[in-house]
């Protein structure tokens, strides 16, 4: 039987009047992936900052392996295994890709000091970076500065820097933004490659992308959860379509 890995429960977030998640429950079952859907505004990343533990005002309750994470750090979930990947790429673009991925893997340790990499990094360091470049496809770039990478290679080492730890858990906001139209395709494939074996959630308003990837659709819009089901279902689904004003989005 599959475990639950992730779940919230009546997780409220309001801005004054505005509540941007509105009592959402919801689990995520372990090596699932979960496409996180609706139009702009409808709360997809707030919800995403609540269960990484960056929003931390909220009401509800947040569960990582059936123990509550509710009030626990983000640094904290991250050592417990909860990746999160950002819309906005956040590498430092002037050291190279070992270096960004070293920062991550060290970050994760209890005892980290930022901006310091040790320079007898242990063979445990060594073997993640050579398994996280060899996955994303950088193992040629190891020594380029980051900031000097195309786009897409950018986001590469983004989705790198959070697998770089070996999360559980993945939660990526929308990994192809940017992304060019000839590199979607390599992008789709890094994606489901890293997938295996994790529970992930994925915010992504390339429909077809997201559509492929996910076992599952949650659908939000203002705040709710208005639909989950397979791909197939919510693609049929008549209020999630005609939330989506051009039927052909879906
Ligand atoms: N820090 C904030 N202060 C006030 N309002 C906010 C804040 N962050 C988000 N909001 C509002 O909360 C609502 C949900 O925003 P959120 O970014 O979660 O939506 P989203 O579904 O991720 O949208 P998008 O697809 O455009 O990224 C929006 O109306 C947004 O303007």
């Amino acid at each position: 039987m599959t475990q639950v890995a992730l779940k919230c429960e009546g997780v409220t977030v309001s801005y004054g009047a505005l509540r941007a998640v509105n009592d959402v429950s919801h689990d995520f079952q372990e090596g699932r992936v979960y496409g996180l859907i609706g139009p702009n505004g409808a709360g997809k990343t707030t919800l995403l900052n609540v269960l990484a533990g960056r929003q931390m005002r909220h009401r509800g309750r947040v569960f990582c392996g059936g123990q509550e994470i509710s009030q626990r750090p983000a640094y904290e979930r991250a050592r417990m295994g909860i990746g999160r990947s950002f819309q906005i790429i956040k590498i430092f673009g002037e050291m190279t890709v070992a270096e960004n991925l070293l920062i991550a893997a060290q970050s994760r340790r209890p005892g980290f000091q930022p901006f310091w990499i040790s320079r007898s990094f242990d063979k445990q360091f060594r073997e993640q970076l050579d398994a996280t470049l060899e996955l994303t496809g950088l193992a040629a770039h190891r020594d380029d500065i980051a900031g000097t990478l195309p786009y897409g290679l950018q986001r590469s080492l983004e989705l790198g820097v959070t697998l770089i730890p070996d999360p559980k858990i993945l939660l990526l906001d929308e990994p192809l933004a940017g992304i060019g139209h000839h590199e979607i395709q390599a992008a789709l494939e890094l994606i489901q490659k890293v997938s295996q074996g994790r529970t992930v959630l994925l915010i992504e308003h390339n429909m077809d992308a997201v559509m492929s990837l996910s076992h599952e659709i949650v659908v939000m819009s203002n705040g709710s959860v208005i639909a989950c089901g397979s791909p197939e279902a919510i693609r049929k689904n008549e209020s999630v379509r005609s939330i989506y004003l051009g039927e052909d989005a879906l």
